[in-house]
This record gives structure tokens, C-alpha cells and sequence, in this order.
């Protein structure tokens, strides 16, 4: 029976796919171009089911409608950001709008410009939007070198390339530098990115004590994210890598009694299907389908739950989605809510929302199944409805969402902002959640099955005694119920019935006896805010379409100015939402599987829903995943495991830690271990007495792996964290590179250099080897590969004169009398005998170059003349100095000074990093630059670094536009 079944339910779906694929080729046939050319932009931007779904629920108001799914259709704008500290974000942001933006306005023609605008509600305008094509900045001069320049930028850190509701959830969470953070599914890490600049941002607070723990799933996920935080230098986040649903608690110290870390500020991004990004995928398009969402809440609300457990009391959490779905917004919130009985509440964050237009959360949903039928209630679904998916799905009654001040939610919708689509909760906890007791025991962790932990012979409950019921449905049996005691609403049957069974309710009663003996929590009830009898009505449930005139739409400020243009864009979060429409396109491939096989296990009530947080709701037991059959994700997941497993050898780690008596940490696939440098590590004292590094730096904090090529710097905290709970998670990556290996026959004393990654988070703590200068000078050194010392201003020569070659650090205090732009900059090099050298990659030299008011995009005209004027010269016959420039490598022959300096940087050490980077960025023009730089020219260096700048910048403005 079940399988006829099956085998019916597959051959609708394979009818499904065909029709599906039928419709493409007649839509090839008409547009040949459809799917032989590259770009996604061809794909068709429709969706029958999408445009039922989104218009039968409500969420758009029917007059809003067309201008919604017209701005669906168009292209995402370009936004970004404009990071570092507040001196240096100032300063770049008078060079976009001076250099970059100013061409936009300069209309000289009646042609329709696009016009940069500023975010209204990102705090000192130092966010923009741009409304551009990829062919028109092919096109345009103006908008190629804005593009090679925010790429630029964006590498070396001072601007984030970020889609701007995304840029959202991190500004509600009201960071502190103290925070304890925790970014549950973080990768690629935009977001995490903008909350390590949060903890940064206090410049008075230089070394905050808060961290920000950066936790995804996905293995390869977590690494796309190390590349991305990377570019902040922080020596306060780790990254880690766990199920969000069951990620383990961190516990202060190895002590048996620690106390486990809670969270200041929680980000629960959760996967989901992705709809808003639709602009920016629009693969999306074809591959929406009504499950998608049905899928993701369950997955949603564990994590939430999860969260939740994480977080102090009084602490905030922040949910959010690129999902337009109540499934995977309200429902998930109302549920969770629920659960908390009032421990936990939605925030009011209107008025830090200024200038953003947006709806507020919906009281009222429907859900609709795949051929296209509603249902308001679940006594209204199909039984097939029913059994596939969670009891939470469905709307609530409109008090319930009244209560929980669903209104409180916000949407923001494509049309309103000219952006993507996006749902946020501002939570906040204002007491221990009923199941959980405070403070969690290591063997209790995660809290994620509290119900596991009862008793089963003291399970059952008296339904009476415990419960106010809400609304009948038409069968007769209550479709709505109140737990009196931990105040959770149940909506339906399975939620009843689960619930009664005691398991959580009991945990709920148990604290209630608790609360009674030590002491009020609350005033009244425990954990109901909630009247009873506001529920407890015998009433018609709620009408939907009452509810829908509820997304009212907000604009606080005046209008801003929308561009309009039809455009396509390049952001740097293209991978997050790829992550996201992977996550969709699965579930809903896998979704016809999954009914079937929880059909043929005959287990209809085996839905997994939060109401019930004990059992149900926890991740699947093993036993549960084979009754039920894993899904895809979980697959994987597991044969992540296993694989993790096999690379880890316990035995070889253990000997490790025993021979060298130090921690050493295993995590995640081919990781090599971490490990912490101790007080008496042979490593230090030669760096320590090298740089003249203080006492005030604890070697403790310094780590390295493997080969102890490179040194990585944490804080204290971060650090105790790391050793305190090697063994439970899974550490992926942390800390900043301070030092890396790279002997000098020059320099005997240490072996050691220092990276410029770590640079301004160590250089407080080194007193010996720096280098003031002028801010030529740092123009000379930044645009010259290995300008002479004699090159430099008369008083950096002094300083250089006084320390021995080796590593250095060249810093450049701006006095009043330096013109703008003026900033203080700091960077690594290398002394040499005769020259000097600076050990900074492309992007971070462009920047500060930039920082001392080198125009580069100026430069380039300058430099195709020199290359012209170079070519003329080669072509006449007797110019034989010059046709020496092309030989790539070495001196020119006869020049002493040049054959002194190349034999002296041919043992200079180089750090490999910079110098895959340095030899992109020089090549032979910086050969040549030198080279011809016979007459010693400085404006000229710059100029020749001003060519290889920009030709980077075009071989980047063409990759991306690939
Ligand atoms: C919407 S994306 C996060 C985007 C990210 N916050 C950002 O701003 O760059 C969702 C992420 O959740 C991860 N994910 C999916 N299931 C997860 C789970 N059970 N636990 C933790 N992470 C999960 C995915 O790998 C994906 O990277």
C-alpha cells in the first residue's frame, strides 16, 4: 500500500520536474539566447507558485503588489560600508566623494545619472548604495575605478562590500566592547564582520575583553568566513564549527565547577530558503517552491531554541532571515516565544530605525500546500498536510500574536528600500527559560533534550489542572491550549498531546516549585505573562484576512531618493546567499523523500515541533534518524563526522601533549593542532629582546601550529577559552599573525619577523626597532620596491642609521602641518643594508598610499606616457641604458649602488605571503620603475607604482565582472 503510494507520489513529481523542464525549452525556443549564454541574469524571473503564495498571504499589500515583484525582478543595487577607525573611515569617505562620487554628478549630458545614495539609518552616513549595471561599468571610466577602488578597499579592510539589510542585524544588537558574542550560523561572515568592528569600535577601549565566537556548520563554509575576518586583524573571534542546533556550551575554565559562558549578544542567522535574494540570485526564481520554507522551520526553531539556552539573562538575540515566509519568520518567533512562557520577549527597536521603510510582523498567515490549496487552521489541512509537516506552521489566533507583540518584527520588503527582502526579531531574556535551571552542568550540555533528563514515571499530568484551553475546533476536541504552568501555547493535537505527556511541562513545574521556594522571579505566575482567561475563549478562531491589513508600512523620515535604474550588480556576499539557495534547492529536492519515508514508517505524529522543546523538538536521537531517514544535510553531516574521525589520531595527539607538556588541540578535518606558547617557551626570549617587547605582553597569549612558521596573537579571553574547552569544540580558526619565521644571514639575533596583520594589535607592546618618518617617506617606501635609504628625508635616514637591518616598523604620526588626508599609519618592512623595503601586500599599500593623498587613478595617464616615452626611447638606435630595463631581473650593468642593493636584497628574507603579493603587484614594471628612475625622481616611483595599482585594479574589475 505505502509503496503504490510512493510510487504514485514519484511519478507526479517526475510529471512535476518534466513539465517543468518542457516549459524552459519552449521558453529557449523563444528566446534562443536563454541558457547558451553565461550569466545568471537570463534566467527567467517568474514563478507561478512564488506569485500565488506571497499574494495569497498577505505579507504585500494588494496595492503594493506590482511595484513588489517589479523590484523582485531588477537587479540588486551595490552597497557598502565604510570600516576602520573613525579618522580613517572619515578620510576614505572624503575620497569617494571626492574623487569617485563627484563624477557621478558632473551631468554634462541629459543622459539619467545614477546617483550615489547614503542609508539613511546607518549610523554617520558612512553607508551607500549604488543602482549600476555590469555593462555599465564596462562602460563607464567613472564607475570602473569606484569598482577597481571599493574592491581594493575591501581587501585590505576598510570597506565592507555588504547587501544592505544585511547590514541590519548587527546594528540592532547594541555591541559593547565587554560582549560576549556568539554569530550561530556565521559563513561566510558579512555579518560576523560587522559585529568584530562593533566590539572595535569604542576607540578608547583598544583591546576590548568581549569576543565574538563565529560558529557554521559547514566545514568549507567556516573557511570562506577565516578569509573574510581575516581582513579585520582580530585578535578577538574565533571560528568555529557546529550544528547550531546542538552547540556545545563553553565553560570558563577545565574545572569541573566552571561556570558555562552565556552570551551577551546572540546573532541567529538562520539558514533559509532565501527568497529575498532573489534579486541578486535569481536561480531562485525557478527553484522556489512552497516547502521550502515548511522544511526550514523546524531546523530554524532548534537553533533559535538553542540560542536562546546560550544567552544571558538580560542579554539580546537577534533572528533573521533573507526569507520573506511567515513560516521561517513568525512562526518560528511565535513558537519559540511560546515556549519561553514569557522568559524571553521581542524588542521595540522602531526608533533605531530612522529612515528605514519597513513592515511590521504579520499576526496572521496561511499555509498553502504544493497544488496550490490553503488552509487557515490545522484541522483544516489535509491529513497528508498534517502528518508532513510541524503543528507551528500555522497561524496563530490573533491575541496569541498580540500578546507576543508580533507587531514588533520587521520586514523589510524589496520595494520599499530599493533592496533585498529580510525579516528580523530583536529578542531579549529577561529570566532563565522555564526547562533550563541557570546554570547548566557539563553533563546537561547541550540543554537541547531537556525532556530526556526526566523521570518517565512521573510524565503524566493532569490535563485539567494544568492547562486553559482556547478554541474548539469543529471535531469537538481543542485546538488551542495554554500551559498554566510554563506558559506555552499548544496549537493542535500532536503540540496537546506531546505536551501533556509532561515531559517539558513537568521540567516548567518543577522550577515553578523551585521559584516558590527561593524566591519570586516574577511577581505572579512564573513564567506566564499572559492572562489565562485572555485565551481561554470559546471563539471562532481568527479570520486571516483580519490580520493581513496588519503589515502596515513604515517610513519614518522622508523618502529617501530610490534610484530607479534597471541594473545588475557584483557584491561581495554573493556567497552567502549561494550557501542559501543551496540550503532551498535541497530541501525541496529532498522533500518528496522525506514525506514518503515518514509515510512508510507510518509514524504521522512524527513531525518535529518546538512547542515541545523535550524530545520532539531536540535533534533526532540515532534511533530517531533511522526511523526516519536522514536528510541530505544530516548525510552530509555525518559523513563529515566520520571523516573528521578518521583524520584524527587521539593516540598521536595524546603523546604529543606528553612530550611536549604543552596543550595541544585537535579540531575540525585537517587541522593542524593549536598550540599555546607557555611562560618558558624557547621560542620568546630571542623575539622579546629583538623588538624589545615589554613585560606587559604574555607569550601565553601567543599560539602557532604546526612548524612554528608563523605566530598568531589571542586575547586572555579568547585564549582561556580555547584551552578550557579544546576538547568539546571544534575550533577552525582564531587569532592574528604577529610574527612569522624567515631567517636572515643579516640578522643573527632572531629568526623572527613581524607580519603587518598584527601589527597594530602587538606594536603597542614593542619599544625597540621603529622607524619614524615623513609622510614622503612613506611614499617612497610604499611606492619604490626597495627605494635606497638615501632616497628618505634627511631625519628618517637618522632613524634608520640606528637600528641594525632586520625587520622594522615604519610609523608616520601626522603633524597639523601635513595636508590632508591625515592619518596616522603604521606598517612593517625591512632594513637593509643600503635600502629599505616595506612588507605590505597590494591592497593595503593602495590604501595607504591613498591615506597620503596619492591619486592613483591619476596616475595611470602619467604612467602610459612614461611606457610610451620608454618604448620610444628602445626603438632609437644608441638609448642603451635604457634598453637594459628589459632584462627583468638584476642591476643594470656599471651602477654600483644598484649592484651593492641587489646583492644585499638577495639575502634579505621576504615573507611569503607578501611576496606572492608583492610580486603580482610589482613584476617587472617595478623593475623597470627602478630602473628608469635614473634621475632618482620620486614623483616618478610613485607614478610607477601608480601604474601597477591600477592595472591590478583592472585585472580585478575584470575578474569580477567575469
Ligand atoms: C544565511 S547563511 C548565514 C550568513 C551569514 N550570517 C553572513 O552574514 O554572512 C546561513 C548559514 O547557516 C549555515 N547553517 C546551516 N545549517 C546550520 C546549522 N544547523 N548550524 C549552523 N549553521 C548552519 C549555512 O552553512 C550558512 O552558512
Amino acid at each position: 500500500m505505502a509503496r503504490n503510494k510512493r510510487a504514485k507520489q514519484l511519478a507526479k513529481e517526475k510529471n512535476r520536474v518534466k513539465r517543468t523542464k518542457e516549459e524552459w525549452e519552449a521558453m529557449k525556443r523563444e528566446n534562443p539566447d536563454l541558457g547558451q549564454k553565461k550569466g545568471y541574469h537570463l534566467a527567467p524571473k517568474s514563478n507561478e507558485m512564488f506569485e500565488r503564495y506571497y499574494r495569497g498571504i498577505g505579507i504585500v499589500p494588494e496595492e503594493e503588489w506590482d511595484d513588489f515583484l517589479n523590484t523582485m525582478r531588477r537587479p540588486l543595487p551595490t552597497t557598502f560600508r565604510v570600516t576602520g577607525s573613525r579618522r580613517q573611515a572619515e578620510e576614505l569617505l572624503k575620497i569617494i566623494k571626492g574623487q569617485y562620487f563627484s563624477k557621478f554628478f558632473s551631468t554634462d549630458d541629459d543622459q539619467e545619472k545614477i546617483v550615489p545614495t547614503q542609508l539613511p539609518w546607518y549610523p554617520n552616513g558612512l553607508a551607500w548604495q549604488l543602482d549600476f549595471t555590469r555593462k555599465e561599468i564596462k562602460n563607464d571610466s567613472a564607475l570602473k575605478s569606484l569598482h577597481g577602488f571599493l574592491i581594493s578597499e575591501t581587501e585590505s579592510g576598510n570597506i565592507s562590500r555588504q547587501e544592505a539589510v544585511s547590514m541590519l542585524p548587527p546594528l540592532l544588537m547594541d555591541i559593547k566592547p565587554h560582549h560576549k558574542i556568539l554569530d550561530m550560523c556565521a559563513a561566510p561572515g558579512s555579518k560576523t564582520a560587522q559585529l568584530i568592528e562593533a566590539l572595535h569600535s569604542d576607540e578608547n577601549v583598544p583591546t576590548p575583553e568581549g569576543f565574538v565566537v563565529a560558529n557554521d556548520a559547514d566545514n568549507k563554509r567556516c573557511y570562506l568566513m577565516t578569509h573574510q575576518v581575516k581582513r579585520l586583524q582580530s585578535p578577538n573571534c574565533m571560528i568555529v564549527n557546529h550544528d547550531a542546533r546542538i552547540l556545545p556550551n563553553m565553560f570558563y575554565s577545565k574545572d569541573n565547577n566552571a561556570d558555562v559562558v552565556k552570551y551577551d549578544r546572540i546573532l541567529c542567522d538562520v539558514p533559509c530558503s532565501g527568497d529575498g535574494t532573489m534579486r541578486k540570485n535569481p536561480d531562485i526564481w525557478s527553484k522556489w517552491h512552497v516547502n521550502g520554507g515548511y522544511n526550514l522551520h523546524s531546523v530554524q526553531k532548534k537553533i533559535l531554541q538553542r540560542g536562546l539556552e546560550l544567552l544571558a539573562v538580560g542579554g539580546r538575540l537577534v533572528y533573521s532571515t533573507c526569507s520573506l515566509n511567515p513560516m521561517e519568520d513568525e512562526a518560528v518567533i511565535l513558537t519559540i516565544l511560546n515556549m519561553c512562557g514569557g522568559a524571553v520577549e521581542l524588542v521595540d527597536v522602531s526608533d533605531k530605525l530612522t529612515g528605514l521603510k519597513y513592515s511590521k510582523g504579520t499576526y496572521s498567515w496561511k499555509c498553502m500546500n504544493k497544488t496550490g490549496e490553503w488552509y487557515e487552521t490545522e484541522e483544516m489541512a489535509s491529513k497528508q498536510f498534517r502528518n508532513q509537516w510541524d503543528t507551528t506552521i500555522y497561524p496563530p489566533i490573533i491575541t496569541v500574536a498580540q500578546e507576543a507583540k508580533l507587531e514588533r518584527c520587521i520586514r523589510v520588503l524589496p520595494h520599499q528600500n530599493n533592496t533585498g527582502a529580510f525579516f528580523i526579531a530583536v529578542l531579549e531574556k529577561t529570566r532563565d527559560l522555564p526547562w533550563t535551571s541557570g546554570k547548566s552542568n557539563r553533563n546537561a550540555d547541550p540543554i537541547i533534550n531537556p525532556s530526556e533528563r526526566q523521570d518517565p514515571s512521573e510524565k503524566k499530568q493532569s490535563q485539567s489542572q494544568h492547562f486553559t484551553f482556547g478554541i474548539r475546533g469543529k471535531n469537538g476536541s481543542y485546538h488551542f491550549a495554554k500551559c498554566k504552568l510554563c506558559g506555552v501555547m499548544l496549537q493542535g493535537r500532536n503540540d496537546f498531546n506531546s505536551h501533556q505527556g509532561g515531559r517539558k511541562h513537568k521540567q516548567s513545574l518543577e522550577d515553578y516549585e523551585q521559584t516558590k521556594k527561593t524566591g519570586p522571579v516574577a511577581s505572579t505566575d512564573p513564567a506566564v505573562p499572559v492572562k489565562s482567561d485572555t485565551v481561554a475563549m470559546d471563539t471562532e478562531p481568527a479570520k486571516p484576512t483580519e490580520h493581513a491589513s496588519k503589515t502596515d508600512t513604515y517610513s519614518s523620515v522622508a523618502d529617501p531618493e530610490k534610484p530607479t535604474n534597471d541594473c545588475e550588480r557584483t557584491t561581495g556576499e554573493d556567497t552567502v546567499a549561494s550557501g542559501v539557495t543551496e540550503v532551498t534547492a535541497r530541501k525541496v529536492r529532498d522533500e518528496p523523500e522525506v514525506t514518503e519515508e515518514r509515510e512508510v514508517t507510518g509514524e504521522p505524529g512524527v513531525t518535529d515541533t518546538a512547542v515541545e522543546p523535550s524530545g520532539k523538538d531536540s535533534p533526532p536521537t540515532k534511533r530517531q534518524k533511522m526511523d526516519k531517514g536522514e536528510t541530505t544535510e544530516e548525510k552530509k553531516e555525518t559523513e563529515q563526522k566520520k571523516e573528521m574521525e578518521e583524520k584524527t589520531k587521539p593516540e598521536e595527539i595524546r603523546e604529543a601533549t606528553q612530550q611536549s607538556g604543552i596543550p595541544v588541540m585537535v579540531h575540525g578535518h585537517k587541522e593542524d593542532p593549536f598550540i599555546f606558547c607557555t611562560k618558558d617557551d624557547p621560542i620568546w626570549p630571542p623575539i622579546k629582546e629583538f623588538y624589545g617587547i615589554g613585560e606587559s605582553m604574555c607569550v601565553e597569549q601567543i599560539m602557532y601550529r604546526n612548524m612554528k612558521r608563523m605566530l598568531y596573537y589571542v586575547t586572555e579571553q579568547v585564549r582561556d577559552l580555547v584551552v578550557a574547552n579544546n576538547e568539546r569544540v571544534k575550533f577552525i580558526n582564531m587569532g592574528v599573525k604577529c610574527f612569522s619565521s624567515g631567517p636572515s644571514p643579516l640578522v643573527t639575533e632572531c629568526d623572527y619577523r613581524l607580519s603587518q596583520e598584527g601589527l597594530h594589535v602587538i606594536e603597542k607592546y614593542v619599544s625597540g626597532r621603529r622607524i619614524s618618518m615623513t609622510r614622503q617617506d612613506v611614499v617612497t617606501i610604499l611606492s619604490c620596491e626597495n627605494p635606497f635609504i638615501y632616497k628618505l628625508s634627511p631625519s628618517t635616514q637618522d632613524s634608520v642609521h640606528t637600528i641594525a637591518p632586520g625587520s622594522v616598523i615604519f610609523h608616520f604620526v601626522p603633524s597639523e602641518s601635513d595636508p590632508e588626508p591625515c592619518v596616522e599609519i603604521l606598517f612593517c618592512g625591512w632594513r637593509g643594508k643600503t635600502s629599505v623595503r616595506s612588507f605590505v601586500d597590494k591592497d593595503q599599500r593602495q590604501h595607504y598610499l591613498r591615506m597620503c593623498g596619492v591619486e592613483l587613478s591619476d596616475i595611470k595617464a602619467q604612467v602610459k606616457m612614461m611606457k610610451e616615452c620608454k618604448n620610444l626611447l628602445e626603438a632609437t638606435p644608441g638609448s642603451s641604458q635604457v634598453s637594459g630595463t628589459e632584462t627583468p631581473v638584476g642591476p643594470a650593468s656599471g651602477d654600483e649602488a644598484e649592484v651593492e642593493k641587489w646583492n644585499e636584497e638577495a639575502e634579505a628574507p621576504r615573507d611569503p605571503e607578501a611576496d606572492e603579493v608583492e610580486e603580482e603587484i610589482n613584476g617587472d614594471l617595478a623593475v623597470e620603475s627602478e630602473m628608469l628612475n635614473t634621475d632618482n625622481d620620486k614623483a616618478n616611483d610613485n607614478n610607477e607604482a601608480g601604474i601597477d595599482n591600477e592595472e591590478n585594479m583592472e585585472d580585478d574589475v575584470a575578474e569580477s565582472a567575469e
